[in-house]
């Protein structure tokens, strides 16, 4: 029999002005045990076993045909010319990462899905390769990124040649297709292999006294609805804005001690935040009724992701910051837990 147990982390997008850039990777982790005992002859060859606690148990499917990580996980296989999962797969899946909240969940599930489907097919992957499998299905590389190399990191996406962006274009569904063929059926085609070396990073220092306070309110929101309400068009004083607080943010993060009135200012944002609030009652005030000057300890607030999550940096007050948001939320009829994190290194796969 052999195991192995997948880890990865959760991860806070945009950090204010990075939207689709930059992440961090954050102290909640989505965990896999992956047992594969030898097949017994004569036995029917089975689909992998799902269980899953934690968060989300109640509503993520266990069908490995239609569960976001598995699903990966086979389309990683296939691209490698490997038609089916393996026989007497089983993989409990263990998950602090609360759905829909901001916080990378599904960032989390993708990269979890890629590493299982290397070691599933033993194909030994490197980090770079992976990424490219990551983002042909999380198509913005800030959360996923964060996920697998782990830290505060800034990532892109390489300008693509006409064949690689066709073979980049591919929709989701085939991509992932979500049902096995019926018996006796083929798959139709495999699905082409990503195009090579399409997200690239660096990671930024951090100062380790910095952690992260995650307000997170009890109801969930889509990324993709959250994503629908952007424009598509902004002013050149709205990007400017942005281009110069990520320019100081990224550096400003990693001095020791933490500068929060460069902070603060430098977590301002006017890409993604302004059209979200409709979304999330309550940002707007948090957001600027929180400040380093009412909360000694606070550096910067924000948006966690596409929210409904907020990201407090602080290096200290951070309970009074979270019960203070707490009360500003519940002003507008929302309740919220609160958790202290702080930023870990990326994805990892242990065998016990
Ligand atoms: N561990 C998981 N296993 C399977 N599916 C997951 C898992 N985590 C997240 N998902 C899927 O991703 C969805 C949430 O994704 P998304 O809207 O992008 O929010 P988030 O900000 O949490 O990433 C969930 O509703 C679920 O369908
Ligand atoms: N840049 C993306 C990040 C989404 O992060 P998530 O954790 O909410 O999935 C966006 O802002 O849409």
């Amino acid at each position: 029999m052999a195991s192995f147990t997948i880890r990865v982390p959760a991860t806070s997008a945009n950090i204010g002005p990075g939207f689709d850039v930059v992440g961090l990777s954050l102290s909640l982790y989505l965990s896999l045990k992956v047992t594969i005992t030898p097949p017994s002859s004569g036995s029917p060859r089975a689909p992998p076993t799902l269980s899953y606690t934690g968060e989300g148990a109640d509503e993520v499917p266990l069908d490995p045909y239609k569960n976001l990580t598995t699903r990966v996980a086979l389309y990683v296989l296939r691209c490698n010319n490997i038609p089916q999962f393996p026989a007497n797969v089983s993989i409990h899946v263990d998950n602090e990462i609360p759905f829909g909240r901001g916080l990378g969940s599904s960032g989390a599930a993708v990269i979890a899905g890629v590493i299982l489907g290397s070691k599933l097919g033993n194909l030994d992957l490197p980090q770079s390769r992976m990424l490219d499998f990551a983002l042909m299905v999380e198509r913005h590389p800030d959360n996923v990124t964060a996920a697998l190399v782990g830290g505060f990191v800034g990532s892109y996406l390489r300008e693509l040649d006409a064949a690689a962006t066709e073979a980049a274009s591919v929709p989701l569904s085939e991509v992932l297709p979500e049902y096995p063929p019926d018996a006796g059926e083929e798959w139709g085609l495999d699905p082409p292999p990503p195009p090579l070396g399409i997200g690239h990073f660096v990671r930024f220092g951090w100062s380790q006294t910095i952690r992260a306070v995650a307000i997170i309110p009890r109801f969930e929101l889509s990324t993709a609805k959250a994503r629908e309400v952007l424009p598509t068009m902004y002013s050149r004083k709205d990007l400017v804005f942005n281009l110069q607080r990520l320019a100081v943010l990224t550096t400003a993060l990693a001095q020791e001690p933490p500068d929060p009135e460069l902070i603060y200012e430098a977590m301002k944002d006017r890409i993604h935040q302004p059209y979200r609030k409709t979304l999330i009652p309550g940002l707007p005030e948090v957001t600027s009724r929180i400040t380093p000057e009412t909360h000694p300890g606070l550096l910067g607030i924000c948006l966690s992701g596409a929210g409904p999550t907020i990201l407090a940096l602080a290096i200290g007050g951070f309970e009074k910051i979270a019960e203070d948001a707490r009360l500003i939320f519940r002003e507008k009829g929302i309740e919220v837990d609160w958790k202290l994190l702080q930023v870990v290194g990326g994805s990892t796969v242990s065998i016990p």
